[in-house]
């Protein structure tokens, strides 16, 4: 049977091969048929699972694109906030370098002072709540060596060591001290006591920061430091008058019984760039409403007085001050007297093209109704008067005050380099 099987193979040799040709491909196919079909599942799988990714990816990149554009904003903003490099200063040796303090220092007086003192060479740190500073008047120092800036309400104590102290914490605009006038007492009282004791415990001569308020509505004119004033006790501006009235009698009474070096400056109206928007005196609401076309407000009858000195003026004042050996109070301020009237007139002229009316309001409570500072003590004490003119000054902010308007109706501010920029840091 064997052999008869073996001789059929041998005599049919090739149609057994391509039977069992045809069963090893039948068998193949069999085989084989699962896993071609799995590599068609898992190849449609993958196509499709790489679209997804592809999709996912697609929206992570344009996430991606719109966080970029977000930072390159806040880079642009950043990088026309913060100059990279600092105003020049001059250089002291360490004998004639002083820490300063300066209260209010990120205010719109604070601000102009601590420059002067930065670029004198000194270590200047300054204290503000922010309640009306703003970072953005010192942040051209912020990173400098010299400087140092402190978030801190002086109604608190503070613990540092310092040469000198300038101390101009404290709303000054009416608007804003009759804001929260239980604040502004405390500010000047609390706050006051405070620096004296501070300048007391590590021996630092200190500048109080009065005003031309202490002389209330004056019935002598113009105003001399001899003359005590006209306040009214309990009326909307006492919180400020009498706040400074305290701040001045505390400083005498540290100088008599603990010893203390303190310097009085009783400043005047004053006015510049650094000025707030929204200050809400007369300068800034002037000028911003003859820029804009709007009515220029008059409160009452537009013939009270007052006598403006450009902010540059004053920080000149106050340093002559501090160095001086001069302890009585003294008047800073420009004697040129003008009634608001004339005032409006002034700004519309200065402002090119100002179309405003003049729109006039209720007299504000206990206005002061003549103003304008008695100088002398200041000329034979500290060898100082104004010297910038109203108009030279009353353009400065002009400028200053069309940027802010600008300014403020950009989403991105407008790519200006101030570095190096000695001249205008504002
Ligand atoms: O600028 C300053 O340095 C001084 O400003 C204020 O004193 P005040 O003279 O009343 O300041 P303004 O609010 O600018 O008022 C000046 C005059 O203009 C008037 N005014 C103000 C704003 C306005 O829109 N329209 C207007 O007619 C006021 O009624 C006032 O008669 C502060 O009380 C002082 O401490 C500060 O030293």
């Amino acid at each position: 049977m064997r052999y008869s099987v073996y001789n059929f193979v041998i005599k049919h040799q090739r149609g057994t091969i391509v039977c069992l040709l045809f069963l090893c491909l039948l068998a193949g196919y069999h085989l084989l048929q699962p896993i071609l079909n799995y590599d068609m599942d898992s190849k449609a799988k993958t196509e499709e699972k790489s679209i997804r990714n592809q999709r996912d990816v697609f929206n992570e990149i344009s996430l991606l694109k719109n966080k970029i554009s977000e930072l390159e904003i806040s880079l642009e903003q950043a990088e026309f906030r913060i100059p990279k490099t600092f105003p020049n200063i001059k250089f002291l040796n360490y004998k004639d370098r002083k820490r300063i303090l300066v209260t209010g220092g990120a205010g719109f007086v604070g601000s102009h002072l601590v420059d002067y003192l930065m670029k004198e060479g000194h270590e200047v740190i300054v204290v503000d709540n922010f309640f009306t500073g703003r970072k953005r008047n010192v942040e051209h120092w912020i990173g400098h060596g010299n400087f140092e800036l402190i978030h801190h309400d002086i109604v608190n104590p503070l613990l540092i060591e310092v040469d000198e102290i300038y101390h101009l914490a404290s709303p000054a605009s009416p608007p804003h001290y009759m804001l929260n006038p239980v604040k502004t007492i405390k500010t000047n009282t609390v706050g006051t006591i405070n620096m004296l004791g501070l300048a007391r415990r590590v021996n630092a001569r200190i500048l109080i920061a009065s005003t031309s308020e202490v002389y209330g509505d004056p019935e002598i004119h113009p105003q001399s430091e001899s003359y005590w004033g006209h306040v009214n006790p309990i009326g909307p501006r006492a919180c400020y008058d009498e706040g400074k009235r305290v701040a001045e009698t505390l400083s005498y009474a540290y100088a008599k019984q603990e010893k203390v070096q303190v310097r009085v400056a009783r400043i005047f109206n004053t006015y510049g760039p650094r000025m707030h928007m929204n200050d809400g005196r007369v300068v800034s609401n002037f000028i911003l409403q003859a820029l804009q076309n709007e009515s220029i407000t008059i409160y009452g009858h537009g013939k009270q007085t007052r006598s403006f000195q450009y902010v540059t003026d004053l920080v000149d004042g106050l340093v002559a001050l501090m160095n001086s050996s001069y302890t009585l109070p003294i008047n800073l301020g420009n004697p040129i007297e003008h009634n608001i009237d004339e005032f409006a007139q002034i700004i519309k002229s200065i402002v090119n093209g100002a179309d405003s009316s003049i729109r006039y309001l209720p007299a504000v409570e206990d206005d002061p109704q003549r103003r304008r500072p008695d100088i002398t003590r200041a000329k034979k004490y500290l060898n100082w008067e104004p010297k910038v003119s109203l108009d030279t000054g009353l353009r400065k902010a002009v400028e200053y005050f069309r940027r802010e308007i600008l300014r403020s109706s950009m989403p991105i501010f407008p790519k200006v380099s101030r570095r190096n920029s000695d001249k205008e840091l504002w």
